[in-house]
């Protein structure tokens, strides 16, 4: 569905040359939802926004339904543009125009029909839960309700692709809650793939199917949201994760731990689950294993477990212990001091 090969962006500010974009290929499927997270200047504004070319890349290629867009003359690029709607964290409403009218407009614009704009803005201010606040204004609405408008105002195109730039930065985690479930529901019911930005882990553990980590203008690592969360390669990966406050302990707790014994993280995967992992290790190892903590992450179609166990015993036994656990279905770091 959108294909980015190879792309490059450079941004020249006086005699300083800015490489926001170095050499990012990704795809994007159709009917997925894919989402780049990066720290503050990654480049993932500048990414997104060369897929409808608000900026345009200064290397590579650009494809959209296999269409190269760098190629498009005015027309083409209006027609793209068409396919693809946008929603941006600060929501880009017109504020002196009631929520009706900011989804209606553009269309007025585009030049479809009074009855076809009426029932569109009607079915997409009902998607969006807002069909009773269709003659407030922007300045008498939440922050969730103005994003709802600027989704609708989005769906109202009815595009292929859905691009978001940090649509949910601005919200608190409730709100955030409730738009990340309306861009599961534009996805599944409406069938629209949905390309998202984000620098909130929880935003792509909750709705995406597959992510790529960005540093520094490039992509460090990309692939499903399970494989890369759970077994993540490179350390930016590793610091988002980490940056959650998994299992903080205080530091005291932790050294005093560390001196009777290992302290190990155990991440569990679906059947992985139900083995009884911890009575196995204190009955056929001779160690005894503690649970210091434990949680349970839920992505989009699977939940992981995980466990912060405390192993106390002779200390080769305890090494074959954990020799042990890397040999299962689990993931298994050591946490040292
Ligand atoms: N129009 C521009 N002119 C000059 N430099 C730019 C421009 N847009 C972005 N940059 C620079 O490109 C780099 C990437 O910025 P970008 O906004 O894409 O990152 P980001 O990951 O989206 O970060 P943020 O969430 O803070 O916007 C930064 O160093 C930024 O200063």
């Amino acid at each position: 569905m959108i294909k980015l090969q190879h792309v490059s962006k450079t941004f020249r500010v006086g005699k300083n040359k800015i490489e926001a974009l170095k050499d990012v290929s990704l795809e994007v499927n159709k009917g997925e939802i894919f989402g780049v997270i990066g720290f503050s200047g990654a480049g993932k504004s500048t990414l997104i926004r060369c897929v409808n070319l608000l900026e345009r890349p200064t290397g590579g290629q650009v494809f959209v339904d296999d269409q190269d867009v760098l190629g498009l003359n005015k027309k083409g690029l209006r027609q793209l543009r068409r396919k693809i709607g946008m929603i941006f964290q600060g929501y880009n409403l017109l504020e002196t125009a009631n929520v009706y009218e900011n989804v209606a407009t553009p269309l007025r614009l585009e030049g479809v029909s009074k009855e076809e704009i009426k029932a569109r803005t009607d079915k997409y201010l009902e998607i969006v839960g807002l069909s009773d606040r269709r003659s407030a204004f922007p300045s008498q609405l939440s922050g969730g309700q103005k994003q709802r408008v600027a989704i609708a105002r989005a769906l109202a195109h009815e595009p292929e692709v859905l691009l978001s730039d940090e649509a949910t930065s601005a919200l608190d985690p409730n709100t955030t809650d409730a738009i990340l479930e309306l861009l599961l529901k534009v996805n599944k019911e409406l069938g629209i793939t949905v390309f998202l930005i984000t620098h909130e882990l929880n935003v792509i553990q909750r709705i995406c199917d597959r992510v790529a980590v960005m540093e520094n203008g490039r992509v460090v690592e990309q692939g499903s949201v399970v494989d890369v969360f759970t077994r993540p390669k490179e350390a930016m990966t590793k610091q988002f994760i980490s940056n959650e406050a998994k299992f903080l302990i205080p530091a005291s707790l932790k050294s005093e731990l560390l001196k009777s014994g290992k302290l190990v993280k155990l991440t569990f995967l679906g059947e992985s689950s139900k083995d009884p992992v911890l009575a196995t290790l204190a009955k056929q190892f001779d160690v005894l294993p503690s649970i210091i903590a434990g949680g349970i992450d839920q992505l989009k179609d699977q939940s992981v477990g995980n466990l912060l166990v405390h192993i106390k015993g002779d200390q080769n036994k305890v090494e074959t212990a954990i020799q042990f656990l890397h040999e299962q279905n689990i993931l298994v770091d050591e946490v040292k001091g």
